[in-house]
């Protein structure tokens, strides 16, 4: 890669801080990481990462040299004129966006006119102009501002940096805009080159669109299991249109993670507190939580009150491939199984030690057929790929029951029937009443 990089400076070692930090350093950069988080920082500068992220810790050690730790914000101002914020903003008790950390972020810049912010962290439209006025007011207007949304996924984050859709870059058409651009420049990518705000909404439209589409199929799901048809099959008819296409297209109990949830709830906030009411958003959030509850439903349908019956949740984290367990669907069954006076155990490759923090009452196994062995019945939660090797047959004989809950109709319906289970999945055929008459 090119030896005429210029060194950035990165604000928040969180998921996306990480993952910029490592995939500018892939492309060359040097790279000045800042974290409040002291305990964190020394563990970065001793090899230690602290999120599950596949290939993020192989890239950190291979650019070890290339990528530098510190609590000190003066060590990015050194070396860095642009200084990509990744800090956290999650949600308020109101639903919006939470910006105490870009804010101490941005308190913490010092007057410059050779600085800029390039705002990765997801914001509401609106922030960027609040920002730049706030610079005035705090005598520091020559600080550069520049919106850049980080569209990563977790789970497949490194390759989705390295090859993006697009990337998007809102900014005055400044020295900054321009250094962003240059920077992103070797990765080939289309470029959205528009104003800030646009970046801004460009990001929170993505989100609630990508949500949207999910709570459309999980609807779509539910009217399959009334009417017999099979939502996987529709989903590949619907799929095979390009206006449509295939992703983002499977049912299931529901989005979450630190992104769908938060930002679908901000951007009605947002439309809300500008006097548009987003009414479309509303079903997307209601249709998700309903969502989860359902499996509650399958259970009972089959095994009555859940007092006392033996639970098997497989997978906790609210997608595979991470240990991240925000806003995992996992917690709201969990926590509604317990309730319902059921014993639940559970058992996730990866997300146990996250997952201990936020769930009280769950018997955490080491396998699998630890978590099955004994149990009424099965709920698939997570579609981490070692599920779908299970033998089913096994499955079976470990179980003191017979029904498997497909959460992620991760199996085949039919293959589940051969080895003597009863198939409750979303918006499957077999599940439906239909299939019993
Ligand atoms: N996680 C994702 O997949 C993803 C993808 C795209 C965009 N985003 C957005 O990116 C932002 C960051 O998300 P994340 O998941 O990486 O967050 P995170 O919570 O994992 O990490 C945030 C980090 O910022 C640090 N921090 C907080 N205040 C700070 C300060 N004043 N100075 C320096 N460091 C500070 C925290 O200690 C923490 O390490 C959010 O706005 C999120 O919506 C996240
Ligand atoms: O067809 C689908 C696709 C996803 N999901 C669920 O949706 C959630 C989010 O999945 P995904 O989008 O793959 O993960 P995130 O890492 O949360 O990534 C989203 O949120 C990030 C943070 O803003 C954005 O950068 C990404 O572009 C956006 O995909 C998970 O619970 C999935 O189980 C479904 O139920 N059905």
């Amino acid at each position: 890669m090119s030896t005429n990089r210029e060194p950035i400076g990165v604000i928040g070692t969180g998921y996306v801080g990480l993952v910029t930090a490592a995939g500018f350093a892939e492309l060359g950069n040097e790279v000045y990481c800042v974290d409040i988080d002291s305990e964190k920082i020394e563990g970065l500068k001793n090899g230690q990462i602290p999120i599950w992220e596949p290939g993020l810790e192989e890239l950190i050690a291979k650019h070890r040299d290339r990528l530098h730790f510190s609590t000190n914000l003066s060590d990015a101002l050194e070396h860095a004129r642009l200084l990509f914020v990744a800090v956290g903003t999650p949600p308020t008790y109101s639903g919006d966006a939470d910006l105490s950390a870009v804010n101490a972020v941005v308190d913490a810049m010092p007057p410059s006119d050779q600085h800029a912010l390039v705002m990765k962290s997801t914001v509401p439209v609106g922030t960027g102009e609040t920002i730049k006025r706030v610079f005035r007011e705090q005598g520091k207007a020559g600080f550069r501002y520049v919106s850049c949304p980080e569209f990563l996924k977790e789970g497949s984050a490194i390759k989705d940096f390295l090859e993006p859709d697009r990337v998007v870059v809102g900014d005055d058409g400044d020295w900054a805009g321009d250094a962003v651009v240059e920077l992103y420049a070797p990765l080939g990518a289309e470029l959205v080159r528009t104003d800030i705000k646009s970046a801004e909404m460009v990001k929170l439209a993505s989100n609630a669109f990508l949500a949207t589409k999910i709570s459309f199929i999980n609807e779509i799901a539910n009217v399959c299991e009334e009417t017999g048809a099979d939502v996987v099959e529709v989903a590949k008819g619907m799929g095979l249109d390009n206006r449509i296409g295939p992703k983002f297209l499977q049912a299931g109990i529901g989005f979450g993670g630190s992104c769908f949830p938060k930002d679908v709830t901000a951007l009605k906030q947002l439309a809300g507190n500008s006097g548009y009411h987003f009414q479309l958003l509303n079903s997307v959030i209601e249709v998700n939580e309903l969502q989860k509850r359902r499996v509650i439903a399958k259970l009972e349908k089959h095994l009555g009150k859940l007092v006392d019956k033996k639970i098997a949740l497989l997978g906790l984290a609210f997608k595979p491939n991470t240990d991240d367990m925000r806003e995992a669907s996992s917690l709201v069954l969990s926590s509604r199984l317990q309730a319902a006076g059921a014993h639940v155990r559970a058992y996730d490759p990866v997300a146990e030690e996250e997952a201990r923090k936020l769930i009280r009452g769950v018997s955490f196994k080491s396998t699998a057929l630890d978590a099955i062995e004994g149990a009424d019945a099965v709920v698939l939660v997570t579609e981490w790929p070692e599920f779908a090797e299970l033998d089913l047959v096994e499955v079976k004989n470990a179980m003191a029951g017979d029904l498997l809950v497909d959460g992620r109709n991760l199996f085949d319906p039919g293959q589940v029937r051969d080895a003597g289970l009863l198939y409750e999945g979303v918006g499957r055929a077999s599940s439906a009443a239909h299939q019993e008459v």
